[in-house]
């Protein structure tokens, strides 16, 4: 499901979050490695306020690892805990527990110290839709998805999940809005599927995709969709016609621009990275 964001439900979303907060003692900021800047909610610092964070960059299955580790250094530069996941396999997500006792450090120790007995971390987990706040819940809470009961001080009806015996993770993850900053990030969330493509016209998408491919991965487009270098030059709306007729699409280029869009988000073109480090992390 992605819903369309009004002033309403930002407000309603940001108010459900900061009732939730309180309750816990980190939260874990997932963003798409695809885009580990655009699939930031852009209001993510006032929501959160001082609050530890340790920033997933989940689908790093489908992203570039050169790029990745660029934003690894970035997160890492600006002080945040940060880690690369794909929530689909356990890849990563083993690291989540040591990763998140070492942002809490100080606060651990502090509690240590006046006595206080061990107890499991709280944390929820919080992100832009379809990011893979529901996927990571799963995988952390297991097969079982064992709940664990209402605590007090906990608002009623609020259900955590444990994640081995050090941490529990709130069921319902944090789900805050995409950037609407301008037409260029709502084509790099169109394309991963973060926001409903049906909001900008397909063809757009499609051509913008395309144009990026032929910038920074080029081989990966002529391989997927057997393409020449003389292919490669035409200007990207031709090469959009080219692919359609390719695929068996005749002239439907609403068919072509949906098997392209399609194609990218799935991963059939090879790894990639939209937000590029050297143009947002400077
Ligand atoms: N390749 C890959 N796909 C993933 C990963 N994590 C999630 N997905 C896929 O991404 C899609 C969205 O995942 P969800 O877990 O539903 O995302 P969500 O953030 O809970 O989405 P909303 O409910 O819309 O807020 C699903 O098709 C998942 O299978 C990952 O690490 N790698």
């Amino acid at each position: 499901m992605t819903i369309q964001w009004f002033p309403g439900h930002m407000a309603k979303a940001k108010r459900q979050v900061a009732e939730k907060l309180q309750h816990v003692d980190i939260v874990f900021e997932l963003v798409d490695g695809r885009l580990p800047v655009s699939s930031r909610n852009p209001m993510l610092d006032e929501v959160l306020q001082q609050k530890p964070r340790l920033v997933l960059i989940n689908k790093a299955d489908l992203a570039d690892p050169a790029q990745t580790k660029q934003w690894e250094n970035y997160f890492s530069q600006q002080g945040l805990g940060v880690l690369a996941i794909n929530s689909q396999d356990n890849k990563g997500s083993h690291l989540i527990l040591p990763k998140t006792k070492e942002a809490l450090t100080e606060k651990l120790q502090k509690e240590q110290q006046k006595g206080l007995k061990p107890r499991a971390i709280r944390a929820m987990v919080i992100g832009i839709p379809n990011v893979g706040k529901s996927t990571l819940l799963n995988r952390l809470a297991g097969k079982k998805f064992a709940k664990t009961e209402n605590s007090p001080g906990v608002t009623k009806g609020q259900q955590w999940v444990r994640y081995k015996k050090d941490l529990e993770l709130l069921d319902t993850p944090g789900i805050l809005w995409p950037k609407f900053e301008d037409q260029e990030t709502g084509k790099r969330l169109a394309l991963t599927g973060a926001i409903k493509e049906q909001l900008l016209q397909q063809d757009d998408i499609a051509i913008y995709g395309l144009d990026f491919f032929l910038q920074f991965y080029p081989d990966q487009l002529a391989r997927r969709y057997q393409l020449t270098q003389e292919d490669l030059q035409l200007p990207t709306p031709e090469l959009l016609m080219l692919i359609t007729q390719k695929q068996g699409f005749q002239e439907d280029y609403d068919k072509g621009s949906q098997r392209v869009i399609h194609d990218i988000r799935e991963g059939k073109l090879g790894r990639f990275t939209l937000d590029r480090y050297a143009e947002v992390g400077e």
